[in-house]
This record gives structure tokens, sequence and C-alpha cells, in this order.
């Protein structure tokens, strides 16, 4: 560990824990630029700027690795050191695999609603029926015909095969019905109109429900009970709420005030209309889309599968429970990974822990059948490291190879004789987030057939220094409608990010307080990305 990894004094874990409270908040500043936000006290500079910063001049030429190796000729600019600017990486990690959308569609599936969460759609959202389907009382109260006062009728209407059947006749009263209609109206009063055709009808005391059948046409001057939901009869000037009348000893409805025609009924598709299109190809399916569907006839949807990824965690020093010992360490990627990936709507096959064996890594590359394979650690030049070898050994092309980062310096991608991608993450453990963020969700995103994210920016409250060379990632929470840096940023720690809102990128030469500063979303602070759905 190098000296700027030493931060380790003073933190206020509880604030910090406190700040996950503004998650999402950062996006929504972002987007609507609303000046009515809360106005939570920042805390000093001093508490949370790092002390410790890297020293970049010394990392800046460490990447020791030969021109052989570099990215792909035309692949994408590279800096004098070889490696790529950090958005110029992530643009080609989208390119990379957008090349393969149209094999993505034409792997797309029809699966049903209750597996469809989190997917992308593959076509339109095309409504198969008008919404509402039929004019739609959306009051419980009396359907009415022309201008009141009205007769009131009992319902007459045939049972819809799998509704709720309306009850039979109730014998005819003398009585009046309070506004409410808990009683019967005057079966004697049976609604008139033609005969009907079809199923026998039956008239209601509770008029007509939800789920019934068409009723007959209702005759001017008359009203009857309706409830919310239930089909309006032809003819129906409005619906008049059950608080908005009254009945009085002759069975004559009264309104508290006149209705305007049309009033409380939701008319035949007025949301839509059969053929509309409700939703567009690379739409995320989330709660709200699962349920548009169904009202609209879906019981599938053609989506983009997942894609599947393999995680390979390398390092003969890892431990996988327990205290660290004798030089080795807790592995914190094999936990992290395969969630964060399903959280970025990626099917995890599975995580493997590999040590650091050349064979056993090149089996697993050859045999592998995941879409993308991710491994940690072993990007360097050590002796160990053995990455870079057994890619040249099956003749994979590194498409890119080292990012003007900071961290994740090391990161790699690329793609195999079979057509797979490799996304190499450094093994420090914030190193591999920042390979993460800027090669594997890019990618991923285009591979499950997402649209690319559009990038936006939030307030810095604090200085930030700057790489001299490179981008810098930097965690931070959102605090006082600004960004406030993390400390613990080190390249082998996840403390700052794990209490982190989110990601700030820092431009070469560092940011001041004000500067508007690109921010990249965790996936489970993403506030309208969706992604979280796995
Ligand atoms: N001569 C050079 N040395 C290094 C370079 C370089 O360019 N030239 N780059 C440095 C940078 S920057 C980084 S980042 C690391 C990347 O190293 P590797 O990807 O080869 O990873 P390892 O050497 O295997 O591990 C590095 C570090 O991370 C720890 N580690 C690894 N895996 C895990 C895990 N699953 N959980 C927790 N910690 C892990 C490992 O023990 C090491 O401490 O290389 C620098 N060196
Ligand atoms: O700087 Mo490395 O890229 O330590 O993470």
């Amino acid at each position: 560990m190098s000296g700027h990894d030493r931060e380790d004094e003073g933190i206020d874990g509880v604030e910090d824990a406190l700040a996950l409270v503004g998650r999402g908040a950062a996006r929504a500043h972002a987007r609507h630029q609303d000046p009515g936000r809360g106005t939570e006290r920042s805390r000093g500079a001093a508490d949370r700027e790092p002390r410790d910063q890297p020293d970049h001049r010394d990392q800046s030429d460490r990447h020791g690795r030969g021109g052989s190796r570099g990215p792909a000729a035309g692949a994408a600019p590279v800096d004098r050191r070889g490696a790529m600017p950090w958005s110029a990486a992530r643009a080609l990690a989208s390119r990379v695999a957008r090349a393969t959308e149209s094999g993505q569609l034409a792997r797309a599936r029809r699966v049903p609603l209750d597996r469809a969460l989190g997917l992308i759609l593959a076509e339109p959202l095309t409504a198969l029926t008008d919404l509402p389907s039929f004019d739609t009382s959306a009051m419980d109260g009396w359907a009415v015909s022309g201008p009141g006062p009205w007769s009131v009728h009992a319902a007459s209407a045939a049972s819809a095969a799998s509704a709720v059947s309306a009850e039979s006749a109730v014998p005819g009263t003398s009585g009046t019905s309070d506004a409410s209609g808990t009683q019967a109206a005057p079966s004697t009063q049976a609604t008139p109109g033609k005969p009907s055709k079809g199923p026998a009808r039956k008239t209601s005391p509770a008029g007509i429900l939800a789920g019934q059948a068409e009723a007959e046409p209702l005759p001017d001057g008359v009203a009857v009970r309706i409830a919310t939901g239930a089909r309006v009869p032809a003819d129906t000037t409005a619906v008049i709420r059950t608080e908005h009348a009254r009945t009085d000893s002759t069975g004559h409805l009264h309104a508290v005030r006149q209705p305007t025609p049309g009033q409380d009924i939701r008319s035949r598709g007025q949301e839509c209309r059969s053929g509309d299109r409700l939703l567009p190809t690379g739409s995320l399916v989330t709660p709200a889309v699962l349920g548009l569907a169904a009202a609209a006839g879906y019981d599938e949807l053609l989506t983009v599968p997942r894609p599947r990824v393999e995680v390979l965690v390398l390092g003969d020093e890892l431990l996988t429970g327990g205290l660290p010992h004798d030089g080795l360490i807790r592995d914190a990627l094999g936990p992290m990974i395969a969630p964060w990936l399903r959280a970025l709507g990626a099917e995890v096959l599975a995580t493997r822990r590999l040590g650091d064996d050349a064979e056993a890594l090149h089996r697993a590359l050859t045999a592998s059948e995941a879409d993308l394979i991710l491994t940690t650690g072993g990007t360097a030049a050590g002796p160990v490291d053995h990455v870079h070898p057994v890619l040249a050994r099956v003749g994979a092309e590194l498409l890119v190879d080292g990012v003007a980062v900071r961290p994740g310096h090391p990161m790699l991608l690329a793609r195999l004789p079979s057509g797979r991608h490799l996304v190499g993450l450094p093994g420090n453990p914030l190193a591999a987030v920042s390979g993460l963020l800027t090669l594997a969700e890019p990618l991923l995103r285009a591979l499950s057939g997402r649209a690319r994210s559009a990038p936006y920016h939030a307030p810095l409250r604090e200085p930030v220094p700057g790489h001299p060379h490179d981008t810098r990632l930097v965690p931070f929470v959102y605090r006082d409608e600004g960004l406030v840096p993390l400390r613990f940023h080190g390249p082998a720690m996840l403390r700052g990010i794990a209490a982190s809102d989110g990601i700030a990128v820092v431009t070469q030469g560092g940011a001041r307080p004000g500067d508007e500063l690109e921010v990249l979303d965790l996936p489970w602070t993403a506030s309208v990305d969706g992604g979280c759905f796995t």
C-alpha cells in the first residue's frame, strides 16, 4: 500500500452514513434544477478533503507494458503513455457491444409478464385494445339520461362470463331509497327498451356493476345505479356521484347540481386506441410498464435477454472467510461484483475463484459461454499477473489496454476469437469499481438493449485536486444541493464508495467549488435509470 492509501483518522462514520439519505437527489437536482430543495448543513472541508492525495507523478509511469499489447489500431485515441482517454474508453465499450445490437434484438424472446421486470423491450409496446375498452363509470352513483329529475329504474344487464353475476331481482317495494341507494329501486319500474338478445338479463338492486356485460340503452329521463368501473349504458348523459344526488318518496332522483354532459364518464379510448404506440423499443420494463402492458392486453413481452456474465476472481492471496492472516486478505471483489452486475441488468452465470493460475485462466476463457467475461486482478505486469499473457495466448484482440483514469489505470477490454468480450478489472478494489463503471457498465448497457445514459452534472461544493494527465473518479455525497467529495478514495479502499451517493468525474487539473461535474450513478442510487430490478 502506498502512502496515499493511509486515510484512517477523524472520519465521522455516522455523518457519512447519513449522507445515504440523499441518494438520487443529485440526478433529480441536475434534471430539474429545483431551487427549493432542503438546506442540509454541509460538513467542513477539512473533515472530508483528502489529506493525502495519490502521488500521480509516481503512478503515471508505473504502467510499464510494451507497445505490442496496445489497443487495436484505430480503435480510439490513446494518450502519450498508451492509455486511452476515459471518455473514449467508455464510448468504445458501448460501441463494440452496440455493433452486436441487431444480434441482441434477433435473440429477443417473449417472456411472461412476471419474468419481464428489468428487461428491455425489443419492440414497441403497442396497445392491443382501446383503453378504456368501453365507456366506463368513473364514480359510484347514477347513470342518467337527459335532464333531471330522473325516474329510478333497476338495472338490467346480462352477466359477463367471468364477471360476478348480478343478484336476482329484488321484489318490488313501495319505499324510497336515500342517495346512498342502500335500498332497492321499485321493480315495477323495470328498465324499458328493446328486448335483449343473448344471455338472460336480470335486474339488480345494486345497479350496474363492474364486470357486467353491456346494459340496455338508458331511456330519456331514467336513472340507474352504477358502480365505478361498470359499463355505462348507451344514451347515458352523465354519471352523478352518489353523494351528489337524492331520491324522493316517488322514486325520482334529483341532482344537487346539474351534471355536465359526459361528467364522470371515462370514454372508450380516452387513454389509447388499439394500435397506439405506448412505449418505444428500448424501454425498461418497470413495475409501471408491467401494469400498463397488462391493461393493454399483454400476457407476454418481447424483450432482450439479460447479457450473461462470468466473473473470474484471480489471486492466490484471497480468503473467502474469516480474518486476514499471514499476508492473506479477504476477497472483497467476489462478493461485490456479481450483485453489482445484476444491478446493471446482467445474468451472472458464476463467480469463480481461480487463484493465480495461468492454465486455469486459459481453460476458463476458452470454455466460457458467457457474453462477457470479467476478470479481477492480474492486469498489471507482476510475476503472477496472467491476464495479458493468457489473452495473447488465446489470440484475443486488445481493444482497450489501459485507461487514463485514476483509480483503475490498468483496466482493459478485449475481444476473444469467439466474439465474446472480456473486461479486465484491476485488483485494487476501488480500481475494480472504476473499471466496472468505465468499461463494464456501458458494454452491458449496450448488450442488454438499453439506450446510452444521458450525462448529467451537479455543482461541486469543495475543491478536488486533479491528476495532471488522467481523469479522476471520486466518490461523493450529495449535500446542500452539491457534491461533497469523500475521503477514503484510495485505489485499495471501499470505505468511501460504500458510503457514497455516486461518483464525480474530475477532469485533468482538478475542480473548484461551483464547477459542474459529471456524475456517475451507482445502480442502486439511480433515480430514473432503472436497472435495480433483478
Ligand atoms: N509495475 C506496475 N505495477 C503496478 C501497476 C503498473 O502499471 N505497473 N499498476 C498499479 C495499479 S494502478 C493497480 S490498480 C494494480 C493493478 O493490479 P492487478 O490488476 O494486477 O491486481 P493484483 O496485482 O492482482 O492486485 C492488486 C492489489 O489488489 C488486491 N486484490 C486483488 N484482488 C482482490 C480482491 N478480489 N479483493 C481484495 N483485494 C484484491 C491485491 O491483493 C493487491 O493488493 O497494480 C499496480 N501495480
Ligand atoms: O491507481 Mo490503480 O489504477 O491503483 O487503481
